[in-house]
C-alpha cells in the first residue's frame, strides 16, 4: 500500500480554518492555498531521488546533492487543481505539466474530461497530482487512471481537504500511489460534498458562484 501522509499541524489547520470561512474570498483563498501547498510539497517530496555532485566551496571542495526536477511531472486536475501548481513549481520549478481537464457530472458523480495535454512521461519521473479535495474519489481516479495510460509510474497524490470515503476508493483503485492531504475532514453529504470542507473550491478559486 502507499503511503498516506496526513499533515496535521498547527500552521495548516490555522490557514485551513481561514479557508473555510464563506467569508475568505478568492485572493485570500488563492494565497492560502498556495502556502499550504508549499508546506504539503516539502513532505510530498522528501522522497525525490538526488544526484550526487561537486561543490567548490570558498574553502573546500565537498559533495552535494541535487535534485533533477526535469523528472517530475506535475499535474493538476483544472480547475482547482490550478490553485496548486504555482506552489508545486516554486520548489520544482523546472518540472514538466501535465494538464487534465475532468470536471464532476453533479447527477452521476462520474468524472468527465474536456481536457488533456501532457508532456512525454517515462518509468523515472516522479509524478505529483493535484487537487485541492477529494470527495467520492471519482476525479482522482479517473485522474490516475490517464497518468498511468501515459506511462507514469511513480505517482504522488497532492490534496488540501479529503474525506474518508474518497481516500479508501483512490486506495482501493490505486495501491501503489502515495497520497498527501492537508487534513481529513469527516463525511460526504447527501451530494458528496465535504463535511465540514469549504463548499467548491473552484468556485471560491474563481468566483464562478
Ligand atoms: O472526488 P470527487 O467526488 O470526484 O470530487 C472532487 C472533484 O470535484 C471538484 O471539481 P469540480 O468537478 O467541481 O470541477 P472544478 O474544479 O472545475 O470546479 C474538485 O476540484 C475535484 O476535482
Ligand atoms: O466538497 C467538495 C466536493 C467536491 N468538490 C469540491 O470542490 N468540494
Ligand atoms: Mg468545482
Amino acid at each position: 500500500m502507499g503511503k498516506l501522509f496526513v499533515a496535521d499541524h498547527p500552521l495548516i489547520k490555522h490557514k485551513v480554518s481561514i479557508m473555510r470561512n464563506k467569508e475568505t474570498g478568492p485572493k485570500e483563498f488563492r494565497e492560502l492555498l498556495n502556502e499550504i501547498t508549499l508546506l504539503l510539497t516539502y513532505e510530498a517530496a522528501r522522497g525525490l531521488p538526488t544526484s550526487e555532485i561537486d561543490v567548490d566551496t570558498p574553502i573546500i571542495r565537498t559533495k552535494g546533492e541535487m535534485v533533477d526536477d526535469k523528472k517530475v511531472t506535475i499535474v493538476p486536475i483544472l480547475r482547482a487543481g490550478l490553485g496548486m501548481l504555482d506552489g508545486v513549481l516554486s520548489l520544482v520549478p523546472n518540472a514538466g505539466v501535465g494538464f487534465l481537464g475532468v470536471f464532476r457530472d453533479p447527477e452521476s458523480l462520474k468524472a468527465v474530461e474536456y481536457y488533456v495535454k501532457f508532456p512525454q512521461l517515462t518509468d523515472n519521473h516522479q509524478i505529483f497530482v493535484l487537487d485541492p479535495m477529494l470527495a467520492t474519489g471519482h476525479s482522482m481516479n479517473y485522474a490516475l487512471d490517464v497518468v498511468k495510460s501515459k506511462g507514469g509510474k511513480n505517482i504522488t497524490v497532492m490534496c488540501l481537504l479529503a474525506a474518508p470515503e474518497g481516500i479508501k476508493v483512490v486506495q482501493d483503485a490505486h495501491p501503489d500511489v502515495d497520497i498527501f492531504i492537508a487534513e481529513v475532514d469527516e463525511k460526504l453529504n447527501d451530494h458528496a460534498y465535504i463535511i465540514p470542507g469549504l463548499g467548491d473550491a473552484g468556485d471560491r478559486l474563481y468566483r464562478t458562484k
